[in-house]
């Protein structure tokens, strides 16, 4: 299954995502209870695959499903620094990331990357709750599903050229 337009100009790269994905889940401080809710209610999704959080996030959700979550560092750490790295490497399919719409975090730089990285590899991400809905209970989910990547080296060298 893929959601691929045919466009012979643009020369993507395909990632095979396997029907058991692997979710990161990330919450500020103020969207944690929001997320954990969300969590518990969606358990039974969760538990059919690999998941992984930033630090504290990760092991809340852990003790609250009882079930095994991978934990990165903590996100003012570097763990959103963490999952950008493991999704460039393929190591993240899915991610659900409740940021604070009302504060400033000490790491904004950070989230804006991982917030980039998930762009540019195309991985999807939900940010509020209805959107995680709507994700975790998506038919792809369990499916295979082959996401495209878009070549950006061809706008790379397009402006190095134009230089
Ligand atoms: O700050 C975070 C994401 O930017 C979340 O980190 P924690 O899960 O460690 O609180």
């Amino acid at each position: 299954m893929s959601a691929k337009k045919s466009n012979p100009m643009i020369k993507d790269s395909i990632q095979a995502m396997k029907p058991k994905k692997n979710i990161a889940l990330i919450a500020h401080d103020h969207r944690k209870a929001d997320l954990l809710d969300w969590a518990e209610y969606n358990r039974e999704h969760l538990s059919e695959h690999n998941l992984f959080g930033t630090g504290t996030t990760g092991s809340l959700v852990s003790k609250k499903l009882d079930l095994p979550v991978f934990a990165f560092k903590s996100g003012p750490l570097g763990g959103d620094l963490q999952i950008g790295t493991a999704i460039v490497q393929n190591e993240i399919d899915v991610m659900i990331f409740f940021w604070d719409p009302l504060q400033a975090q000490p790491h904004d730089v950070d989230v804006k990357a991982l917030q980039r990285i998930s762009i540019v590899y195309n991985i999807p991400m939900a940010c509020n709750r209805s959107s995680a809905d709507f994700l975790i209970t998506s038919p792809l989910m369990k499916t295979k599903y082959d996401r495209f990547i878009v070549d950006y080296s061809q706008r790379f060298k397009k402006d190095f050229d134009a230089q």
